[in-house]
C-alpha cells in the first residue's frame, strides 16, 4: 500500500513538472515537429501572438488561451515589416529572460521565438487589400503598418494552425484588420478580442510605456481620462461635442500631441455624427508624449 502511495506521489510530481514545461522553439521545423507530436492528443490549439516585453495585458490573453485550449502557443517576434519608424524598432524592449519566466508561470505550453531570418529568409512581396481600414487612424499615421501586421500574422496562422487566436482590445483597429484578413483567406479559426488591462491610473498597459519619463508617465494618465470622460459625456452631449471636450482635456498638457481622436462606428471605424448612427460606438485615440506614441480606445455604446 505504502509503495503504491509512493509511486502515485512520484507520478503526480512528474505530471506537474511536465505540465509546467515551457517548450522553447526557435525554428519553423522545431515548431512543426512539436505540433505534429502534440496535435493528435489535443482538443484545440490557442495562439497568442506578441512582440514580447510581456506585461499583464499579454498575460491575460495567455491565461484565457490556457483556459480554453488543450495547448497554448505564444509567439514572441519583433516583426520588422510592421515598423514604419526604424528608431521605434531599434529601441523596442526585448527582455527575453523575464518573458520566459512569466510564460512559465502562466502555464503556456510553447514559446515560438524565431530569428528574423527564420521568418523572412529572403525579401518577399506582400500586399492585401484592406480597404478603408488601412487609410484611417493607425493605418494613416503608420503607413504600411497593417501590411506588415497581416504578413506576420498570416505566417503565424499558417505555421501554428490554431483553432483560436487571442488579441487585445488595446489594438482594436488591428483586431478588425486581422478579422478582414481571416475572411479574405477563409482561415478556419476563431479570433478573440480580450479586454484592455490598465495601470491603477487607467493607462493601458503597453510595452512602450517603459520609454516614458516620470513626467511623461504622469501626463499619460490623461489619455484614459479623456476616453472615460468621453463615455460619461456621451450621456448628455452629441459626438462632436464629446470629441471637442476630450481633445480639450488632452490639450491641457503641454507634453501631449494628439495624432487623432475619433468617435466611430465600432465595425467600420467611420466617424459618427449621432449616437443612433451605429449599434456599437467606440472612441479611439493616439497621442505622442516626447518620443513615445500611445494608443487607446473605449466602447461608448455596445448593443450587447
Ligand atoms: N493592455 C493590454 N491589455 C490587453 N491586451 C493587450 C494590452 N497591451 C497589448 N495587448 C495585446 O497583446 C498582444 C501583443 O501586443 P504587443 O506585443 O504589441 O504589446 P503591446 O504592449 O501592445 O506593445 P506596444 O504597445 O508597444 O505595441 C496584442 O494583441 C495586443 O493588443
Ligand atoms: C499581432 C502582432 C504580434 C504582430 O506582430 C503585433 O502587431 C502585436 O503585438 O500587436
Ligand atoms: N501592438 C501593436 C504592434 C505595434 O505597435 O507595432
Amino acid at each position: 500500500m505504502q509503495i503504491l502511495t509512493g509511486i502515485k506521489r512520484i507520478f503526480t510530481i512528474f505530471a506537474a513538472y511536465f505540465q509546467a514545461v515551457l517548450h522553447i522553439l526557435k525554428t519553423r521545423q522545431q515548431l512543426a515537429l512539436f505540433l505534429q507530436e502534440q496535435r493528435p492528443h489535443l482538443s484545440s490549439v490557442g495562439l497568442v501572438p506578441t512582440m514580447g516585453a510581456l506585461h499583464k495585458g499579454h498575460l491575460s490573453l495567455l491565461s484565457r488561451s490556457v483556459e480554453e485550449n488543450g495547448l497554448t502557443v505564444c509567439s514572441i517576434f519583433v516583426n520588422p515589416t510592421q515598423f514604419n519608424d526604424p528608431a521605434d524598432l531599434d529601441r523596442y524592449p526585448r527582455p527575453v529572460e523575464s518573458d520566459i519566466e512569466k510564460l512559465r508561470q502562466t502555464g503556456c505550453d510553447a514559446l515560438f521565438m524565431p530569428a528574423v531570418g527564420e521568418i523572412y529568409p529572403e525579401e518577399e512581396k506582400w500586399h492585401i487589400e484592406l480597404g478603408e481600414l488601412e487609410r484611417i487612424m493607425e493605418g494613416k499615421h503608420r503607413p504600411g503598418h497593417y501590411q506588415g501586421v497581416t504578413q506576420i500574422v498570416k505566417k503565424l496562422f499558417d505555421l501554428v494552425e490554431p483553432q483560436r487566436a487571442y488579441f487585445g482590445q488595446k489594438d482594436y483597429q488591428q483586431f478588425l484588420v486581422i478579422g478582414k484578413m481571416v475572411r479574405l483567406f477563409s482561415i478556419p479559426l476563431e479570433l478573440i478580442c480580450c479586454p484592455t488591462e490598465r495601470e491603477p491610473d487607467g493607462l493601458a498597459m503597453s510595452s512602450r510605456n517603459v520609454h516614458l519619463s516620470p513626467r511623461e508617465r504622469e501626463e499619460a494618465g490623461l489619455l484614459p481620462e479623456a476616453l472615460f470622460m468621453a463615455r460619461e459625456a456621451a450621456q448628455t452631449l452629441n459626438p462632436d461635442e464629446v470629441r471637442s471636450k476630450a481633445l480639450e482635456l488632452l490639450a491641457s498638457s503641454p507634453l501631449i500631441t494628439v495624432e487623432y481622436l475619433e468617435i466611430a462606428d465600432a465595425r467600420s471605424l467611420q466617424p459618427v455624427k449621432t449616437w443612433e448612427q451605429a449599434g456599437d460606438i467606440i472612441v479611439l485615440a493616439a497621442i505622442r508624449l516626447g518620443q513615445t506614441r500611445l494608443i487607446d480606445n473605449l466602447f461608448i455604446k455596445q448593443s450587447q
